[in-house]
């Protein structure tokens, strides 16, 4: 289980997050819904100790994890992958993965990324910076999988990509859940992320406002008046 605690966190000074509570059960798919600028990618920091905050806790497993370092809890297995991909451009694909795996067995790593995202497959010797947008993102998600994470936080990995390359993260993304992957996952395609979610937060200015089941959402007006974007 991962949870935030009575989060307050922010940058300078200025807090973003108040009094923000969340729990991500283990193997269950958390979808956090929200406005441009809600807190959303500062949850998420929190939430893999990119960023300290100033009131709360993050507990990993019942146990008090706050401060710990990224490294640290990417050890213990939260994987972030971030906004923007995180990958190095001017590194080969297959070079990408080995430094995903982190010091695994490479192979084994490159042999796990394939086997997800076949196209990589071909692509292995070609610098990850020329890879199509799809391509760049599934090179990042599969980090979420070489390392076998317990807790997957996902920023907008379909952010600018086309409905086809969308399907087929998706798609991933539910293999990793049925694997036992606890995701949490932001995302501005709500009914597909609302279609994979076992739970829901709607997050309005820094606070939870709704959390809770897909179902019991009254879905079209209160997606609406939160996110306001793509209900692809
Ligand atoms: N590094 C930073 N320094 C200062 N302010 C920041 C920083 N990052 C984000 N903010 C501010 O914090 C607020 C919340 O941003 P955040 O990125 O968490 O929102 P979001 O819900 O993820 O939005 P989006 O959908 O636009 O990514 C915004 O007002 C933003 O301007």
């Amino acid at each position: 289980m991962l949870e935030l605690r009575q989060i307050t966190a922010g940058y300078g000074g200025t807090a973003v997050l108040r009094d923000v509570s969340l729990w991500a059960p283990p193997n269950s798919v958390v979808a956090l819904l929200g406005t441009n600028g809600a807190g959303k990618t500062t949850l998420l920091r929190v939430a893999s100790g990119l960023l300290e905050p100033t009131v709360g806790q993050l507990l990993l497993d019942g146990e008090d994890v706050t401060g710990s370092q990224p490294h640290a809890l990417a050890r213990r297995g939260v994987c972030h992958v971030p906004e923007g991909r995180g990958i190095f451009p001017n590194l080969s694909v297959r070079d990408n993965i080995l430094v995903q795996a982190a010091g695994g067995n490479a192979d084994e790593a490159v042999e796990k990324a394939v086997s997800a995202f076949p196209i990589l497959g071909k692509k292995l010797t070609q610098s990850a910076g020329s890879l199509s947008g799809g391509q760049q993102q599934m090179l990042a998600l599969c980090r979420a999988y070489v390392t076998d994470p317990a807790y997957v936080l996902l920023d907008e990995v379909s952010m600018g990509l086309a409905p086809v390359v969308v399907d087929e993260l998706f798609e991933f993304l539910g293999k990793l859940a049925a694997q036992g992957a606890t995701l949490l996952l932001v995302e501005q395609y709500v009914s597909r992320a609302l279609d994979l979610a076992d739970y829901v937060y709607l997050i309005n200015r820094g606070h939870i406002e709704f959390a809770g089941e897909p179902t019991e959402l009254d879905s079209d007006s209160l997606i609406a008046q939160y996110v306001g974007a793509s209900s692809d």
